[in-house]
């Protein structure tokens, strides 16, 4: 295993006409340098605040190939150099990124003049393989996929439909369905990979006249057998991934509308989860070693093992070097830049005769013992036999043979029969498993939205505030207040959130599907549990001889490991489900920390405008908030990780009893607090702030569409509002500001809660019904109860996603222990832990 440092190339592509005589912001220093620089046009030089401050900027990359670079120039540097590897079972990636219309597809694809690193690639591979004198066979296959809107298409088979990605046993990202094709022909080969190319989706925009709206990954994976005799057939499995990446675009730049516009949204949404995965990734080793989330798009989970596993990775950023694109430009080279810090660490995909004896002698050594002592054991019965027979000699020899043959026969039903029931058994919990991933992944994508509907929610009502500040102004200048009113509440719902809401309505389906499905194959299993369990009864009638007993056990032995590698692969679903939840945890309390700032702001307004008396220790409190904010959230959100963290020790249970009391030992979580805060009461319990969803078919729709949502009526606040704990005051101050109750929204903003963490419990089935899902939480903010509490997909027939503090055992939750600090968990715990999680299994 070696550990590689990713490549950053950077391509400057050619701008002429206009563009050019706006002039340049950008460009590589000297011909041949690695330096670019990078050039505000809007700051002045005459400017003597800022004379001190340089306008330029510098960035050093392992390449950089300006307007003059040819497409060989670009492929001989990047690319040509991992081919090698690729032959020997290395993985290599190489990827384009950047803006639209930045030059992307020209390098990866190119013209039928100028062909890009698509089919240079592949034209030298054949020719290496073809010129290699190693004895072996190898063959290559390809696919050829987009991710068009978060949807993953066969560009080799579009009539497929969308695929979907799936995890294999050793944690390698497979999308389930996909054409391969293999050949050793390169022509073949070309000819596909241009068939692909005419089905992926591109359209013009107004930054780029051959726009394309997808990322599309060529994947040609090269395997060579050889036979070599002293070790046995040896296969190496080479992959390389050749990616164009669809471009982040401003919606001013491209002025798309519509179909266009979602499509920029999902291309944005999924660059900004990759520039996420580099920001964590550029980090991990380093000071503050952060968690990188693939799981946020349908890119990065087919890129982890590019950026974060095993492959060999070259990035070629693509930028205009105009200084109209000075701003992509300059988000693209702090991205580029902090990718050089990427390593991965790169091993040959190699298997042979000798990994499998490594692998497997202690198994066989094992087989060979329990075989020696059935042999001595059949020995010593034929002895007992002898001695103890009264029968002619003949007579035992046939009687002997006889039973030894019927004993081989029934040996072999009954293990027939015992494997059959252990593989079906096997295969239904794998599939479980799968579709518990599935759900993970939706409910994920759903915390998603959610966030991005809290966020506007809080933007909203700070436009409602400022709108009702200007009304009050102009009411004293004689204007109409209410008409200002109905205008700051009515602004029209932004694209993204709208999309949101759509998405959210879809997942949730999507959660049904899964959650019905789940219920098939949880009967499924229970009767083929029944099953096996009538035969276990009838075995012992039906085993006569010690042999066959002996023989059985180790059967039975061999599906227990198996169990065992299941609850292990279960524990892993868990734990990424855990780090998922913790980051939006945080997102959260960012949000929820906004919110209350606002209102403190708001209050602070209202007490100097009024000359209101503060109490000292309000007054004290109010200073304490003004110099935390001042050395800023971090120890809080640092608190919130190792609590988090906590949770993921090894030593700790790995399931999570979210129903149980958060058992925070004081002392630590002082410890973690800003030490003006030590001193003050109520800080022991660390409640986590909380927001309330409830919705029903119409839940996710714009509240235009939603006549009681513009009511403001309690049941049907559709999307998710903030908590606050004093909603009163609220109310009182916007009184007596404007003789009016506080808005709806702020309302039930303090009458809804939903605590994200509570989203992500594992969900029981949604049932049939397809028009409502509700999620009602009744929040208690002083309950000494923990403020994790489960939150379950309810089978009730109105589809109602409702929290509880539920009872377990009749609704079949998954059940997590939450263990404070200090808590440490016994091995016994553990074992309990397992075997509550074998016993779910079991009761699924
Ligand atoms: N180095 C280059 N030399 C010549 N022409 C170029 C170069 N780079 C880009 N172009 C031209 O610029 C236009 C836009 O390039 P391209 O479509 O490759 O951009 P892109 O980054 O893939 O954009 P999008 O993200 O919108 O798909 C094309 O017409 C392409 O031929």
């Amino acid at each position: 295993m070696q550990e590689q440092q990713l490549t950053v190339a950077l391509r400057i592509r050619p701008i002429s006409g206009a563009e050019a005589e706006e002039g340049a912001a950008v460009a590589a220093r000297r011909a041949g340098e690695q330096m670019v620089v990078l050039m505000d046009p809007s700051e002045d030089p005459d400017d003597i605040l800022r004379a001190n401050r340089s306008r330029e900027k510098s960035f050093v990359f392992d390449m950089v190939f300006d307007h003059t670079a040819t497409q060989e120039e670009v492929y001989v540097s990047t690319t040509k150099s991992l081919i090698k590897g690729v032959i020997s079972g290395y993985n290599a990636t190489i990827f384009a990124y950047g803006p639209t219309g930045a030059g992307k597809t020209y390098t990866m694809l190119g013209t039928d003049g100028e062909p890009g690193i698509y089919i240079r690639t592949l034209d030298d591979l054949f020719r290496t393989l073809e010129a290699t004198t190693e004895n072996m066979d190898y063959t290559v296959s390809m696919s050829y996929v987009e991710i068009y809107n978060e949807v993953i298409r066969d560009l080799l088979n579009p009539s497929s439909g969308f695929l979907d990605l799936r995890e294999d046993s050793r944690g390698s990202i497979q999308i389930a369905g996909i054409t391969e094709v293999s050949t050793t022909n390169a022509q073949e080969i070309m000819q596909l990979l241009t068939k692909g190319n005419k089905q992926r989706t591109q359209e013009p925009t107004a930054a780029n006249k051959t726009s394309s709206r997808s990322h599309a990954v060529l994947q040609v994976t090269v395997t060579q057998k050889s036979q070599r005799k002293e070790v046995g057939e040896e296969v190496r499995t080479g992959r390389l991934f050749m990616v164009d990446l669809a471009g982040a675009e401003r919606a001013a730049q491209t002025q798309n509308r519509g179909k266009r516009m979602k499509e920029g949204a999902h291309i944005n949404r999924s660059l900004l989860a990759l520039g996420n995965c580099i920001n964590a990734l550029s980090e991990k080793g380093g000071s503050r070693a952060q968690f990188v989330n693939f799981r946020d798009s349908k890119l990065t989970r087919l890129l982890k093992d590019s950026l974060g596993g095993n492959s060999r990775t070259v990035m070629i950023a693509h930028i205009s070097p105009a200084s109209t694109c000075f701003e992509e430009s300059r988000t693209t080279l702090i991205y580029a830049y902090r990718a050089k810090n990427i390593k991965t660490q790169v091993k040959c995909n190699l298997q042979n005769i000798s990994r499998h004896i490594d692998q497997y002698t202690s198994i066989i050594a094992d087989l060979h013992r329990e075989t020696e002592r059935l042999k001595a054991r059949i020995k010593n019965q034929e002895k007992e036999k002898s001695v103890v027979s009264s029968h002619p000699r003949e007579v035992q020899a046939e009687m002997y043979q006889d039973s030894e043959a019927h004993g081989r026969q029934e040996m072999n039903k009954l293990r027939a029969q015992l494997t059959e029931a252990f593989r079906e058994q096997m295969e239904l919990c794998h599939s479980l498993m799968e579709l518990e991933n599935t759900n993970i992944e939706l409910q994920v994508d759903t915390c998603r939205h959610l966030l991005t509907i809290a966020d506007w929610e809080r933007k909203k009502t700070q436009h409602v505030r400022k709108s009702d500040e200007l009304a009050k102004e102009k009411k004293d200048e004689n204007t109409q207040e209410e008409d200002r009113e109905v205008e700051g509440t009515d602004s029209p719902e932004p694209h993204e959130v709208m999309v949101a809401r759509e998405e959210i309505n879809l997942l949730l389906a999507e959660q049904r599907r899964t959650a019905a499905l789940k219920l098939e194959l949880e009967q499924h299993l229970a009767h083929a549990k029944k099953k096996a369990s009538q035969m276990e009864k009838t075995l012992p009638r039906q085993i006569t001889s010690e042999d066959l007993r002996e023989v059985l056990r180790l059967l039975c032995r061999a599906h227990e490991l198996e169990v065992g590698n299941t609850e292990l692969q279960a524990n892993t679903l868990y734990k990424e489900n855990l780090l998922c939840q913790k980051d939006f945890v945080i997102q959260r309390l960012q949000q929820h920390t906004l919110l209350c700032e606002e209102i403190i702001q708001q209050q602070q307004t209202l007490i100097k405008a009024q000359d209101i008396p503060v109490p000292e220790m309000l007054a004290k409190l109010h200073r304490l908030h003004s110099s935390e904010l001042e050395e800023g959230t971090l120890n809080r959100l640092l608190l919130l990780h190792s609590v988090m963290s906590s949770m993921l020790r090894p030593q700790d249970s790995p399931f999570l009893d979210l129903t149980q009391p958060l058992d925070l030992n004081k002392d630590e979580v002082r410890k973690g607090l800003p030490g003006n805060m030590k001193d003050l009461p109520c800080r022991g319990k660390f409640d986590i702030p909380s927001i309330i969803l409830e919705s029903d078919s119409d839940s996710y729709r714009s509240p235009k569409a939603s006549p009681c949502r513009r009511e403001g009526s309690l049941d049907t606040h559709l999307s998710p509002t903030f908590s606050c704990s004093s909603k009163n005051r609220v109310q009182q101050i916007s009184k007596a500001k404007h003789g009016t109750p506080s808005s709806p929204s702020m309302d039930n903003a303090c009458e809804n809660h939903l605590h994200p963490a509570r989203l992500f419990q594992l969900s029981k089935a949604a049932g049939s019904s397809p028009t409502a899902t509700k999620v009602k939480l009744p929040v208690s903010h002083h309950s000494e109860g923990n403020p994790l509490q489960v939150v379950l997909i309810d089978n009730t027939p109105a589809s109602t996603l409702q929290q509880s503090n539920a009872d377990h055992a009749k609704r079949q939750v998954l059940q997590k222990q939450v263990k404070g600090p200090a808590d440490g968990a016994s091995s016994r715990q553990k074992q309990q832990s397992v075997t509550a999680l074998r016993n779910q299994l079991k009761t699924k």
